[in-house]
Formats: structure tokens, C-alpha cells, sequence
């Protein structure tokens, strides 16, 4: 049946809850129609990712939107990050942002525009505040990597939670992880590259260091052209590597420890060519695992297996756990990075401080073929919407029993 489009259809609204007719079709067009990328669907932010840098992140907008109520300014992603400063200020009780979308929607960057505005609007341009922001390029030079849909996707999910005191100033954080794709080490698919810091290590280390991890460029290693693509338009391996490196000294990375890792990924990078150069890389990671032959020899023909709360070994093969390596370096940089930053004073009787936590997690993702770990953030995923449907309808449904409204008219 063809009918004329609702003229807040033609015009677009600020929040989709106006519109006129309220089915696919129209939700669909007023995301498309809408300048600002954001639109609103009750206290929801709908953001679309404008793939352009946009002057609608500047300190004037934080200043803008700081202390207004939704709906008083257009739609921004300040605005929610603002009601959550001031609902935990003014009710004295903690909040929560859930950022969800499939992969590449801006989650990650929203993430991070809430977490400047936060440390705007508390105040104090201290230490602690900027120990918080430096935590992500560190994260996402581990945790996130080139894949066909997005140049920078995190490949792990992240809860920070942010502790503020009495009045409002950010005295600590706090971050969790979750299931890192430990694959993408070993395999990445076509046009897909490995984590960026491998690349950043290779194209920033100076040849003096290179040499001391018999390390070359990056198509030289079996696990960093799996995908044939070791560059990414638009970034900048060496800038980000200082980057990196600055970051982690703001964070309290010792060299050695920063040394400890360089060598512990090179140990990777020689591991993924021993089966195509032979001898002098299986030696180089050897000794940068410092293992010796006995351990390897043992590694290769024991396999230990827990049962029950005993772990025991047994013959057989047993691949050089290269993905669990990998992954225990990002557990160890997590925990390093909540050293640093869960302020102690933070973890105070719980009625002296509160907290907004962030949860940004990988996005959904389907492909012709889709791995084990795909499975799980998928699920992940489906959880999440399901939470956020079912919170959603309930407080719905607390209004409605509040103004003595008949369930039947709820459904509808
Ligand atoms: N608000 C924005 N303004 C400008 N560019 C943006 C914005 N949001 C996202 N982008 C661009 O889109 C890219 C992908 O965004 P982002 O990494 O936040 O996606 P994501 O939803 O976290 O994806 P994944 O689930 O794969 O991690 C960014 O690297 C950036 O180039």
C-alpha cells in the first residue's frame, strides 16, 4: 500500500519517539536525514558514525552541554554523558553508559568522547586524569587491529569504571577486560591485519633495538601477512609507536618492563616463521622466552591436562602456546594500567565515593565463516540487547503502572 509520508517523516525530529509513523521505513530515513548524526529515542542516543571529523567535539560544546537537560540542546553524545555526571551527582547514585552497535559503529570513539568530557566537567586537569585518558592508546595498540570493516576495531570488550568523590572530581578508575580474540595472533583473515602493535614495534624502534630482537619489517614475518596487508590508510605505525611508548611512561611502564614485552613479542614474531626459516628464529625466540632446549623438548612432547583441581601431564603433541603467551601480555598490561590507576584513595567505603562505568564492547559480527571467538562476542552481544531491551521495557512499564495505565495499552 502507498500513502503519503508523515510530515515529521519529511521533516525529521529531533527524537524518533515524535514520529508521526513509527515503523522501519521511517526510523530508517530519519537516521539518513538527520545533519548532526545523532538523534535521540526517548533517553536513548541513536549515533550514526559520520566517518568525517566533525567541529562538534570541542571544548565549547563540553562547555555547551555541560549542565542541561536532555532535550534542551540537539542531540549529542555529551548530553548523555552529562546527565550521567549529574544524575550521579544530584541522586548520589552510581551510572552506567551501555555502548553497543555492530562493528565500526563508533562505539570506541564515543567511549573515549565521554570519558574527555567527564574529566572536563569534574574539573581538575589532574594527574589521575590523564593517567585515565593516556590508558587507551595503550589499549588499543594491544587489543584492537585493521579488520575489513574497521581500521581501528577492539578486539576485547572494556568496562571502565570511573570513581568520583563527594563532589564530583575523578579520584580513580578502574578497567575490565574482556575476551580478547587471542586467534588473531596465529591467523587473520584476507585484507585483516594482526595487533597494532606489532606493526607500531616494527616501523618505530630505532635500528639499534631491532637488532638486539633480530627483528626486520613486518612482511618478513609469517604473522603479520596472513591478511596481505600490513599497512592501514590513514595511520601512522611509527607516530603511534611514540605515542605508545609516551603513554606508557605517563602510566608508570618501566623501561625494562616495556623492554620485557618488546621482547616477548618479538619471541612471537620468530615463533610464526619457525616452520619456514628453521634454525636462527626458534633460537631467537628461545631466548627471548628464556627457555632452553629442555624446556622446549618438553613443552613439545607433554601435554598438561587439568582434572579436576590436579593438572597432569601427558604425552602428545602440543602446539608452542603462542596465542596464550600473547594473551597473558595484555592480562599483565590491564593490571599494570589499574596499578596506576585505581587510585588507592578510590577504594574507600563505598558511600564515599561514586561511579559512572563505560562498557564498550566489541560490536557484532557475521561472516561466511566465523571462528569460535566470533561465536562468543556474538552472544555477547545478543546478551547485551537483550538486558537493554528488557531494562528498557521495564522502566517503560514502571511509568505506566505509576500513572494507572492498563498493561493491554503497554503491549501495543
Ligand atoms: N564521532 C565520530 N567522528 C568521526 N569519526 C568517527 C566517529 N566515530 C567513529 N568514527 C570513525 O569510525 C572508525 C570506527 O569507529 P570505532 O572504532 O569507534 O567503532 P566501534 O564501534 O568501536 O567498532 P569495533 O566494534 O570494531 O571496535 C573510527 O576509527 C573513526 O575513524
Amino acid at each position: 500500500m502507498v500513502r503519503p509520508m508523515h510530515p515529521s517523516s519529511v521533516q525529521g525530529v529531533e527524537d524518533m519517539i515524535r514520529l508521526g509513523d513509527l515503523h522501519e521505513a521511517d526510523l530508517l530515513l530519519e537516521v539518513m536525514l538527520i545533519t548532526v548524526f545523532q538523534t535521540y529515542t526517548g533517553s536513548i542516543l541513536v549515533a550514526v558514525n559520520p566517518y568525517q571529523l566533525l567541529p562538534l567535539y570541542t571544548v565549547d560544546y563540553i562547555r555547551l552541554y555541560c549542565n542541561k537537560r536532555i532535550g534542551e540542546l540537539p542531540p549529542h553524545v555529551f548530553a548523555i554523558a552529562d546527565n550521567c555526571y549529574f544524575n550521579m551527582k544530584r541522586n548520589k547514585r552510581d551510572q552506567c553508559c551501555v555502548i553497543s552497535g555492530e562493528s565500526g559503529a563508533g562505539k570506541t570513539e564515543s567511549t573515549k568522547l565521554i570519558l574527555q568530557f567527564l574529566a572536563a566537567v569534574s574539573g581538575q586537569h589532574s594527574w589521575i586524569e590523564q593517567q585515565i585518558l593516556e590508558a587507551n592508546p595503550i589499549l588499543e595498540a594491544f587489543g584492537n587491529a585493521k579488520t575489513v570493516r574497521n581500521d581501528n576495531s577492539s578486539r576485547f570488550g572494556k568496562y571502565i569504571d570511573i570513581r568520583f568523590n563527594r563532589s564530583g572530581v575523578i579520584e580513580g578508575a578502574q578497567i575490565e577486560q574482556f575476551l580478547l580474540e587471542k586467534s588473531r595472533v596465529c591467523r587473520q583473515a584476507p585484507e585483516e591485519r594482526n595487533y597494532h602493535i606489532f606493526y607500531c614495534m616494527l616501523m618505530g624502534m630505532n635500528l639499534e633495538q631491532k637488532k638486539m630482537l633480530n627483528l626486520g619489517t613486518a612482511s618478513e614475518y609469517t604473522y603479520l601477512t596472513m591478511g596481505n596487508c600490513t599497512s592501514c590508510d590513514g595511520r601512522n605505525d611509527a607516530k603511534e609507536y611514540a605515542h605508545i611508548r609516551s603513554a606508557m611512561k605517563i602510566l608508570m611502564f618501566s623501561d625494562s618492563e616495556h623492554w620485557d614485552i618488546s621482547k616477548l613479542l618479538a619471541a612471537i614474531l620468530h615463533l610464526g616463521n619457525v616452520e619456514f626459516e628453521g634454525k636462527l628464529s626458534i633460537v631467537c625466540a628461545w631466548s627471548f622466552l628464556r627457555l632452553n632446549v629442555k624446556d622446549i623438548t618438553e613443552s613439545q612432547n607433554l601435554r598438561t591436562v587439568g582434572v579436576g583441581r590436579d593438572l597432569k601431564r601427558s604425552s602428545g603433541p602440543t602446539p608452542l602456546p603462542k596465542q596464550g603467551i600473547y594473551g597473558r601480555i595484555f592480562l599483565w598490561i590491564v593490571n599494570k594500567i589499574n596499578s596506576a590507576i585505581s587510585n588507592p584513595t578510590s577504594e574507600k567505603p563505598k558511600n564515599t565515593h561514586q561511579s559512572i562505568g563505560l562498557l564498550d564492547i566489541f560490536g557484532f559480527e557475521n561472516f561466511s565463516n566465523n571462528s569460535f571467538e566470533q561465536l562468543c562476542i556474538n552472544i555477547v552481544n545478543e546478551h547485551l540487547q537483550q538486558f537493554f531491551v528488557h531494562h528498557v521495557f521495564k522502566l517503560e512499564q514502571e511509568e505506566y503502572l505509576a500513572e494507572h495505565i492498563k498493561e493491554g495499552l503497554l503491549i501495543i
